[in-house]
């Protein structure tokens, strides 16, 4: 089954062409990366596919179901779920709070508590628990920002560079956790970021964006060696 459908989706700012008739699937389980230069339309991207912001033009489909007019609120009932870019937590109350609270806003009271532990455990932030957020290291909030976002048991997750900040070790991960989603959390995935180790380890398929279009998509591999990736990337020059 396709979880996620964009077709033609467009988002104008006055004269800029944000997101300019952007059309691509996310599959049941799937990994799916987002990458492009700066600029590119990514964010915009990730907001149109959650209802934070309007379309212009063009459709999202998520499960079968139209759900462009469809409110944010509603699509995390629906089973969609995002993370942001900047780090977006309740800094003075603790980590499972963090993680009881979304799963309660969600709808999945009954069991908040429990699936808690559980989204925590698979982030491997089980010790941490009642830790205070501000005390938290800088991996552990956005590893948490990860649990956050599974506390509603969401069929697709869109996850907005994830990895912002990290390198190395703490990096490897990052990766770990996002490569295990699909198989352990039944949940598609769809990944924003800038950062190559991470897209390449971890994505089945890359959708690449400059200024607001799809230049390029398909495996990792054979995009990578695209010219028109490596020109947007790295200049005509590169090519
Ligand atoms: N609210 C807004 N009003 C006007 N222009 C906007 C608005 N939001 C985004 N833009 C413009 O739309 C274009 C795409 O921006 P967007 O943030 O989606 O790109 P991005 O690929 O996520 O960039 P980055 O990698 O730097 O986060 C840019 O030219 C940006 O200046």
């Amino acid at each position: 089954m396709t979880m996620l459908e964009a077709d033609g989706l467009r988002r104008h700012f006055g004269g800029v062409k944000a997101v300019d008739g952007v059309s691509f699937t996310v599959g049941e389980r799937e990994i799916v990366g987002v990458i492009g230069p700066n600029g590119s339309g990514k964010s915009t991207l990730v907001s149109l596919l959650m209802g934070n912001n309007r379309a212009s033009g063009g459709s999202v489909r998520f499960a079968g179901r139209d759900v462009t007019r469809v409110a944010p609120h509603r699509r995390v009932h629906l089973g969609m779920a995002r993370t942001f870019q900047e780090t977006r937590l309740f800094g003075d109350v603790d980590a499972t709070s963090n993680v009881t609270l979304a799963g309660t806003e969600a709808g999945r009271g009954t069991d908040a508590g429990q699936l808690a532990t559980d989204c925590l455990a698979f982030v491997g932030l089980d010790g941490i628990e009642g830790a205070a957020v501000d005390d938290l290291t800088h991996l552990q909030q956005r590893l948490l920002m990860i649990a956050v976002a599974l506390a509603s048991r969401p069929s697709l997750v869109l996850l907005d560079e994830p990895a912002v900040g990290t390198a190395g070790e703490e990096l490897s991960r990052m990766i770990d956790v996002i490569r295990r989603i699909p198989a352990e959390r039944d949940c598609s995935v769809l990944l924003i970021d800038h950062n190559m180790r991470l897209v390449m380890g971890v994505c089945e398929r890359l959708v690449v964006l400059d200024f607001g279009k799809v230049i390029a998509s398909g495996p990792p591999a054979e995009v990578r060696e695209d010219p028109r990736v490596i020109e947007a990337y790295f200049g005509a020059e590169a090519v």
